[in-house]
């Protein structure tokens, strides 16, 4: 066990501020948290930047049937490991990490399986807002002694967190972290979904649902796997020029259409439907019309949106009979700590962009009003300075 600076004495209880959901559909308060030492296969790592993502939102709309509250959300952010418990081997005090919700543990038959990103070393814990090694929260509010439920295995809205090894990726030092941060969530599963979970190949057609940062990282991953028509599907058409000059070819909003179905008008447009369509709002309505507008005998379409509890999708069992592919995507596909730092790698290689997803950027106090931004939909990506690096 050591710290930041070096000292070999077991790392102590740290007092920072946190933002606290306390129930559902009510603004999180802005606490002062005592978080607890990293235990045994646990980081705990200091937040420089955090970025709001839907998801976000999501849980704290009382949407989420995994959604735990008190709690302390947020999983899209970017720091510097504090201290490390007994046994942790892949981070030391000073890395530059990135939280990663979807953990890789190298170890079970998850992590073994070329066919999923999805580990379970940690996830029945992560659901259940607790650490592995004891089945306990390391947040407690300082003045009510209150315990707090963590998220997503990362809780990034605060100035300290603690994570387990597995859900945290070491990238290089080189890295603008402010940018980065993306990398935790939205960027990442935009680009894996078409580059991982689709496989799209040069001389696609393309169909993307909801263009915000997710859906505009899959228009970014279709633009790099060579796809030749884009069509960005939005009810806001403000959010068309962000579509264009991400790479789609062209834009239509299903409100323009007297009622016809928007996977009608696709069909119409491209001779038969896309090769490939992308989710990216959390309607069960609009996962439907994604299907119905890929091509018979090979369409396939990826729900990467997240729906609220209770929602279920439907479609004529004959669209899949018929040879159309519905498929979803967790994190991309990526498998996070092995492929995190390569996306790093690729954004100092100036391959892929992040800071164009970054229309707001606010101080930790302004989360309240980032949520209100992102309901109005008026950003991409808001991040948000949380501790200095030094
Ligand atoms: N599977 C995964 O691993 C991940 C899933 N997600 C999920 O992906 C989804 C997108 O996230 P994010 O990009 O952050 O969200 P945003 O809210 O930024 O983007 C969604 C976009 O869809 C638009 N929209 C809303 N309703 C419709 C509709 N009926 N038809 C067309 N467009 C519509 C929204 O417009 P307006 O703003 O006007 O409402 C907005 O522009 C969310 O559900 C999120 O939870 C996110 C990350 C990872
Ligand atoms: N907890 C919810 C569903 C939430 C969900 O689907 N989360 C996505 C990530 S969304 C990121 O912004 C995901 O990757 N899920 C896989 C997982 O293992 O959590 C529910 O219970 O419906
Ligand atoms: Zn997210
Ligand atoms: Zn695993």
């Amino acid at each position: 066990m050591s710290d930041s600076n070096g000292s070999n004495a077991p790392p102590q209880p740290i007092e920072c501020r946190a933002w606290v959901a306390y129930e559902p559909k009510k603004p999180l308060k802005l606490e002062t948290v005592i978080v607890n030492p990293p235990q045994k296969g646990e980081v705990r790592v200091k937040i420089c930047y955090m970025a709001l993502c839907h998801t976000d939102a999501y849980t704290l709309g009382g949407l989420d049937p995994e959604g735990l509250f008190p709690s302390i959300l947020g999983h899209e952010a970017s720091g510097i490991v504090e201290s490390v418990g007994e046994g942790v081997t892949s981070v030391k005090p000073g890395d530059h990490v990135i939280p990663c919700y979807q953990a890789f543990c190298d170890a079970c038959k998850f992590c073994l399986s070329r066919k999923t990103n999805l580990c379970g070393s940690v996830r029945q814990w992560t659901g259940n807002g607790v650490m592995k090694n004891d089945s306990q929260s390391r947040f407690t509010v300082k003045e009510t002694g209150k315990k707090i439920y963590h998220f997503m295995g990362t809780s990034t809205f605060a100035e300290y967190t603690v994570v387990h090894e597995v859900s945290c990726a070491k990238i290089r030092e080189d890295a603008d972290l402010e940018s980065v941060c993306l990398l935790g969530c939205g960027v990442s599963t935009g680009l894996g979904a078409v580059w991982n979970t689709a496989k799209v190949e040069s001389g696609a057609t393309a169909a993307v649902f909801g263009l915000g940062t997710v859906g505009l990282a899959c228009i970014e991953g279709l633009v790099h796997a060579g796809a030749k028509r884009i069509i960005g599907v939005d009810i806001d058409a403000k959010k068309f020029e962000a579509g264009m000059k991400w790479g789609c070819t062209e834009c239509v909003n299903p409100m323009d259409h007297e009622g016809r179905p928007i996977q009608e008008v696709i069909v119409e447009m491209t001779d038969g439907g896309v090769d490939y369509s992308f989710e990216c709002i959390g309607n069960v309505e609009v996962m439907r019309s994604a299907l119905e507008c890929c091509h018979k005998g090979w369409g396939e379409s990826i729900i990467i949106g997240v729906a609220a509890s209770g929602q279920m999708i439907q479609t004529r069992p004959f669209q899949l009979v018929t040879g159309r592919v519905w498929k979803g995507t967790a994190f991309g596909g990526f498998k996070s700590r092995v492929d995190v730092p390569k996306l790093v790698d690729r954004y100092m290689n100036k391959e892929i962009k992040l800071r164009d997803y970054i229309t707001h950027q606010m101080q930790f106090e302004d989360l309240n009003k980032a949520f209100d931004l992102l309901h109005e939909g008026k950003c991409l990506r808001a991040v948000l300075k949380a501790m200095p690096e030094k």
